[in-house]
């Protein structure tokens, strides 16, 4: 692991505060508490428990050899690093939706496996319906203008921004899983000297300009390893000028009921695995249901379907009619 900084701006270099941890067989030794403080904990290798990393690589190959039946699995390999050589920035964005359905399984048994492994915490843990599959090929593999709209973050770099601006609770820990490996040049950036501070965004909910944020400190990871930060550290991905495709996908939990800013996007539910299994299950995501944004989410839901159904009646009315 490799943690530098001082990449743009007249600041010094940062040192972020980064914790490394090698799991023991059934736990992991990270205060999430220190993570919410500000902490960024890499847990060395915790994709490997149960085989997950190579479980995730393999599913990976044969989505790519589904959506690329012409290309021969041989010259493709086990190299995910270099997907860009044989499919163009369409092709990638096709494979990397299909992965949101093809990895979600896997990915909650992960998440669930992870937080089992830290437990106990000093205070129960709400696991995140979120999943983010993040494919980033080498920004020169992408013809100017190709970029599909709105998957920045997914498919292209996102600008500086912290996750509750989106639909994150403000206490949740990202789990930032690498699936291939992390370089300088191709990874994420933090600005440690930022976190906390009230920062203003734009309408695109990323930062504004001309705010002190200190420098950015960017950080290597193998294959295999998960970085734990908190969703609101400021944080952006690093455009990539690297020759290999990043790969990383991304779930999070909450310490404690989750919270959720006043003025967010959006809204995810967080479920507390205590009750799953249990005649309570259906209950599991109600603390964060019952809480202002899922309530807005509720009536937001509501008013889509409303609108669906009235639309479809008015195309079988002007159908039948
Ligand atoms: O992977 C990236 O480049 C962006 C990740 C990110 O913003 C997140 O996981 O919250
Ligand atoms: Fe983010």
């Amino acid at each position: 692991m490799t943690v530098s900084g001082g990449r743009t701006g007249p600041d010094s270099p940062c040192p972020a505060a980064v914790h490394t941890v090698t799991p023991a067989e059934r736990c992991l030794p990270v205060s999430l508490r220190h993570v919410l403080e500000g902490e960024l904990v890499i847990i060395k290798g915790g994709l490997h428990r149960g085989g997950a990393t190579e479980a995730i690589r393999r599913e990976t190959l044969t989505v790519v050899a589904r959506a690329l039946p012409a290309l021969d699995p041989q010259r493709v390999g086990t190299s995910l690093e270099r997907l860009h050589h044989h499919a163009d920035i369409a092709q990638i964005a096709a494979i990397r939706t299909d992965l949101e359905t093809a990895l979600r399984p896997l990915s909650e048994t992960v998440l669930h496996d992870v937080a089992r492994a830290l437990a106990p915490q000093d205070a129960p843990l709400y696991l995140g319906g979120h999943l983010g599959i993040r494919v980033m090929p080498p920004l020169q593999s992408i013809e100017r203008g190709s970029e599909p709209p709105a998957l920045e973050g997914f498919l292209t770099p996102r600008d500086a921004h912290v996750d509750s601006w989106f639909n994150t609770a403000v206490n949740s820990v990202n789990l930032w899983m690498a699936v291939g490996r992390v370089r300088r040049g191709n990874g994420l950036v933090f600005y440690p000297a930022a976190y906390g501070r009230n920062l203003s965004r734009d309408s695109h909910h990323t930062l504004t300009s001309g705010q002190h944020t200190g420098p950015p400190a960017d950080i290597e990871l193998d294959a295999g390893d998960i970085l734990l930060f908190a969703g609101d550290h400021l944080h952006a991905s690093q455009p990539n000028t690297t020759d290999e495709t990043r790969f990383a996908i991304t779930k999070r939990l909450c310490l404690g009921p989750p919270h959720y800013p006043r003025h967010a996007s959006g809204w995810v539910p967080y479920q507390d695995p205590r009750l799953l299994g249990t005649a309570l299950e259906p209950l599991a995501s109600i603390r964060s249901r019952l809480t202002a944004g899922g309530v807005k989410d509720l009536l937001r839901t509501r008013r889509l379907r409303r609108a669906d159904r009235t639309s479809s009646h008015g195309v079988r009315r002007r159908a039948s009619g």
